[in-house]
């Protein structure tokens, strides 16, 4: 089999990627749709607008032609942002083969349909069977990545072949990486969690100190397991990597991009200038939208999401969420967190 493997986009966690497969011996195709970043990938080993002077592997093959990128690829990782998936994979479906283990790492939902990220992928690739696509999620910020800190990650998929499939390729001796058949709360729990991650930069650019941050995150994950459990997930997989691990490492990291936006805002910077200023995707701000429509949807309480919307999109002051938040009506902690709710995982 070839150890042909390609990643598709070459943003800061798609380069990350690439080089994790690169330092496992594959041999890495890299697509961007910018030629100039493509000749700097190839001719000088950096990505200098995402990571900065870090080197990358000369392994690193980087190209703008998506049929090169996926013929005869072993593997395809596509780490889009959510708002652009179903574009990268609407130009990748001429060139999969069924073949091909296709795994996505995007964390976020489609803003119109609030589709997941596979469910976009299947609905794009009608001829690739979709039990077999697998979610890459968990705490794993890029900047650590690329310098082979210790990382630990899950991949989900229907199919325990193709998730052993994608651990096989990714595994190393930095790179630890768990399976789980869970996709829809590996999904649910990577997107949600930017939510929270953006109202921890709120609280710690106010100065509310750890108290209410340790609260915050403990509240998120409640909401979080509540309409990721509604939707399907296994209320396990919340308190695993791509529920509580990647909670934690986007809440309290300085490389978390969901919380400087945060930590921003609550300077007083209008949203939009704090988007434009960050260069780069922050997908809680389109999350806190999807998470405010899914949650009615399913009949779910969400009060720190319906803050947080209330804070981006209709102009409440992010001292004022806080306060209401507090002054919520009194209620048990337990009961909230674990409504009985039927599902595949608990009959
Ligand atoms: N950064 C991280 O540490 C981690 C990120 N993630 C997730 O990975 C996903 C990607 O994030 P990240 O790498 O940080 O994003 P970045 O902002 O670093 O990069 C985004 C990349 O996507 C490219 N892109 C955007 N739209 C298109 C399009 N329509 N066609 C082709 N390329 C496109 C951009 O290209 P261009 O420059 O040409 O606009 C850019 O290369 C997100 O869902 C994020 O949540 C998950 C774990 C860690
Ligand atoms: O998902 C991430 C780390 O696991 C990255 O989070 P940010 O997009 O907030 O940087």
């Amino acid at each position: 089999m070839s150890d042909k493997v390609s990643v598709l986009v070459a943003g800061s966690w798609g380069t990350a990627i690439a080089s994790v497969l690169a330092e496992n011996q594959l041999d890495v195709m890299l697509w961007s749709r910018n030629q100039q970043q493509v000749t700097e990938i190839n001719n000088e080993h950096r990505n200098h607008r995402f990571l900065g002077d870090v080197e990358l592997s000369p392994g690193i093959r980087a190209t703008t032609s998506m049929e090169e990128a996926l013929h005869e690829a072993r593997a395809v990782f596509v780490v889009a942002p959510s708002a652009s998936m179903r574009e990268v994979a609407s130009q990748m479906r001429p060139f999969l083969r069924q073949e091909t283990i296709l795994v996505h790492a995007t964390k976020g939902f489609e803003a119109m349909s609030l589709r997941r990220m596979s469910t976009v992928l299947a609905e794009e690739l009608p001829h690739y069977d979709p039990s077999t696509i697998v979610v890459l999620s968990g705490p794993s910020h890029a900047e650590e990545v690329i310098k082979q800190c210790p990382t630990t990650v899950v991949v989900a998929s229907e199919n325990i072949e193709a998730a052993e499939a994608a651990q096989d390729l990714l595994i190393n001796s930095y790179f630890r990486v768990y399976t789980n058949p869970d996709v829809v709360g590996v999904e649910v729990g990577g997107a949600l969690k930017n939510i929270i991650a953006l109202g921890a930069g709120l609280t710690d650019g106010l100065g509310y100190g750890d108290n209410a941050k340790a609260a915050l995150l403990t509240r998120g994950l409640a909401e979080i397991s509540r309409l990721g459990t509604a939707m399907g997930g296994n209320p396990l997989t919340f308190a695993g990597l791509a529920g509580i691990g990647d909670l934690v490492v986007t809440c309290t990291s300085k490389h978390s991009r969901n919380w400087r936006a945060g930590y921003t805002l609550a300077q007083g910077e209008p949203l939009d200038s704090v988007l434009q200023q960050m260069g780069m995707v922050v997908e809680g701000v389109k999350t806190t939208q999807a998470a405010y429509r899914l949650s009615r949807e399913h009949g779910i309480t969400m009060p720190i999401a319906d803050e947080l919307y209330a804070v981006l999109f209709e102009g409440k002051s992010p001292k004022a969420a806080a306060q209401d938040l507090m002054g919520r009506g009194r209620t048990h902690e337990i009961e909230e967190v674990a409504k009985p709710v039927q599902t595949k995982w608990f009959g």
